[in-house]
């Protein structure tokens, strides 16, 4: 069981979570109390350094913040996963079983003929009729045993090739994230430990990208219709993203795009093509037919340096995103500008 509080310590700690809840302005529905009672109990670090990232960030909490938390740092395993583990651990104890089945069956089978060789021996001769048929009874129910054996070892090997597949599908799955179909953070960490062990020098420039003022944009139209702007933006973004890049959805609205081999000024460039791109979407109402309000990204472009690690890296691209925020949105800032 995760949670072994006793009655008190529990009731203090749902006394902490309401006033937390209420501070932040949520609803203490289950994901936001399952959430904020695993940061007050304190025991899920990577969830309260998450938190208090936020927190000393002034980033407000709110439910998609509190279900992305929820869907990274508690949620339990996916059914589909445990089932393919179910499966693979069948058809392991399966294979296991024939395995000895098959040296039970010849073991038996040398034994027996060890022993009609022996009385074929011994016999000299006379009688030796039936103990050539008892050898061949004996050989050919060997022979049938080991089709069968040989049926079922296709069968087994037909559904590790299919379950071979689905855990193929489920890795990619693992990697990709639902709403967008963009890659996700943990794509991101694996491709980013990637290219710096691969070739350690090689130059990686990244565009962090934020939606301007998506706030009011959810609570005008509603968290639908912004689900539906994040998908057609984030499909936008990626379509300026060569197959060397990598298109991240980084967070809520956030976007993260990663250029190997690609320098400072033609990042940005790229970043400008993307803010252009974006800005002449077009979104109208299905429901009104009305035109919605233009959409717009800021974005903040850097380049590795090898004397930090990758947390700096992104965190450094995160300042250069704020300054584009602070120079008025909708527009590319470069870190080159953070020493201006
Ligand atoms: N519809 C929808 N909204 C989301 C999602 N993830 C995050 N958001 C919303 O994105 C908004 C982000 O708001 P803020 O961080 O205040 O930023 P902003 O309003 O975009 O303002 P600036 O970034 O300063 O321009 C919040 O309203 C979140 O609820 C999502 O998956 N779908």
């Amino acid at each position: 069981m995760k949670y072994q509080d006793s009655l008190e310590l529990a009731g203090e700690k749902a006394a902490q979570v309401k006033v937390f809840l209420q501070r932040a302005g949520l609803a203490a529905h289950p994901v936001n109390y399952a959430v904020c009672y695993d940061y007050i109990s304190g025991h899920n670090e990577a969830l309260c350094i998450a938190i208090e990232q936020k927190l000393a960030a002034k980033t407000s909490l709110d439910d998609f913040i509190m279900a992305d938390l929820y869907s990274r740092y508690l949620v339990p395993a996916n059914p589909q996963q445990e089932q393919l583990l179910q499966d693979a651990a069948g058809i392991v104890s399966r294979l296991t079983g024939y395995t000895d089945l098959a040296a039970e069956q010849v073991s038996d089978y040398l034994q027996q003929l060890d022993f009609s060789l022996m009385q074929l021996q011994q016999s000299n001769g006379e009688n030796s009729l039936p103990l050539v048929e008892q050898l061949r009874q004996h050989t050919i129910s060997f022979q049938q045993q080991q089709q069968q054996l040989q049926q079922q070892l296709e069968q087994a090997n037909q559904q590790s090739h299919q379950l071979r597949h689905e855990i193929e599908q489920l890795k990619q799955q693992r990697l990709l994230d639902p709403l967008t179909g963009l890659y996700n953070r943990l794509a991101m960490q694996n491709q980013l430990d990637l290219w710096f062990t691969e070739q350690p020098g090689r130059r990686i420039a990244a565009i962090a990208v934020n939606l301007d003022h998506f706030n009011r944009f959810n609570q005008d139209y509603g968290n639908v219709i912004g689900d539906v702007i994040l998908s057609k933006v984030a499909r936008k973004i990626s379509s300026y993203v060569q197959s060397s890049g990598l298109p991240v959805r980084s967070g809520g609205e956030e976007f993260l795009i990663l250029l190997p081999d690609v320098d400072l000024r033609s990042a940005s460039e790229i970043a400008e093509q993307v803010r252009r791109g974006v800005e002449k979407l077009r979104f109208v109402s299905a429901k009104s037919k009305r035109a919605l309000p233009k959409v717009t990204i800021s974005l903040g472009v850097s380049m590795f340096q090898h004397t930090e690690n990758w947390h700096q890296f992104l965190a450094r691209t995160t300042d250069v995103l704020k300054l584009a925020k602070q120079r008025g949105r909708n527009q590319v800032a470069s870190e080159a500008m953070l020493t201006i």
